[in-house]
């Protein structure tokens, strides 16, 4: 089977790979939006990781025939009332600038005490294999928001987020050690059944 990654986020598609690729899926061929023609993409505007996940793989469903994964993630800050959350992309004004982004949050938060600096990352996961035939499942990573940028791994808030249980930030962990914690992680490996399924048929 073809499985279609359905991310336009380059770090985030090789998290998506390298998450599924780790558990040895047999019979499954995984694929990006590179390797299929364009289609039109819906704006993610759902208020909901859950809403805006399922959007896009049934786009990509619809669009490709392929059985389709799509990931809407963000982070969600305690002191922010959850916020950024599903605007995290575009939490500075520009969509997918993450150093302006980290740099606002941390503006935001410059007075918020260190207890009061918890936060976050959710994933939603949608699975769309038919019509009718889906899945959407949700993984979360606590941790807090520090007060500088350090590290040169991952992606977007990661510099910026340590990790529960940890004394480095999120960016500061091996590709291995993030996928293991991470929100994204625990949200594919919910999702591992229903392509093992899916596979099978
Ligand atoms: O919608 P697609 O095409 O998948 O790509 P995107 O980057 O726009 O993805 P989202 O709409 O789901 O927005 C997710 C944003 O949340 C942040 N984010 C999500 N997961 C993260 C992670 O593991 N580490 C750091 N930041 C993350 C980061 O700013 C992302 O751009
Ligand atoms: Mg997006």
């Amino acid at each position: 089977m073809k499985l279609l990654l359905a991310s336009r986020n380059p770090k985030k598609l090789g998290e998506l790979r390298r998450i599924v690729l780790a558990e040895g899926l047999s019979g499954v061929e995984v694929v990006g939006l590179d390797d299929v023609p364009e289609f039109p993409e819906a704006p993610e505007t759902e208020p909901t990781f859950e809403g805006n996940a399922l959007a896009k793989a049934r786009d990509a469903f619809r669009a490709t025939g392929l059985p389709s994964v799509a990931d809407d993630s963000g982070i969600a800050v305690d002191a922010l009332n959850g916020m950024p959350g599903v605007l995290s992309a575009r939490w500075s004004g520009r969509h997918g600038d993450d150093p302006a982004n980290t740099e606002l949050l941390l503006g935001q938060l410059r007075d918020v005490p260190d207890e009061r600096r918890g936060a976050a990352f959710v994933c939603a996961a949608a699975f769309v294999s038919g019509p009718g035939a889906e899945v959407v499942v949700r993984g979360e990573w606590r941790g807090s928001i520090t007060r500088e940028p350090r590290g040169e791994n991952g992606f977007g808030y990661d510099p910026v987020f340590r990790p529960e249980g940890h004394d480095v930030t999120s960016a500061e962990l091996s590709a291995e050690e993030k996928d293991a914690l991470s929100h994204r992680g625990r949200a594919l490996r919910l999702l591992l059944p229903h392509l093992r399924e899916q596979a099978r048929d």
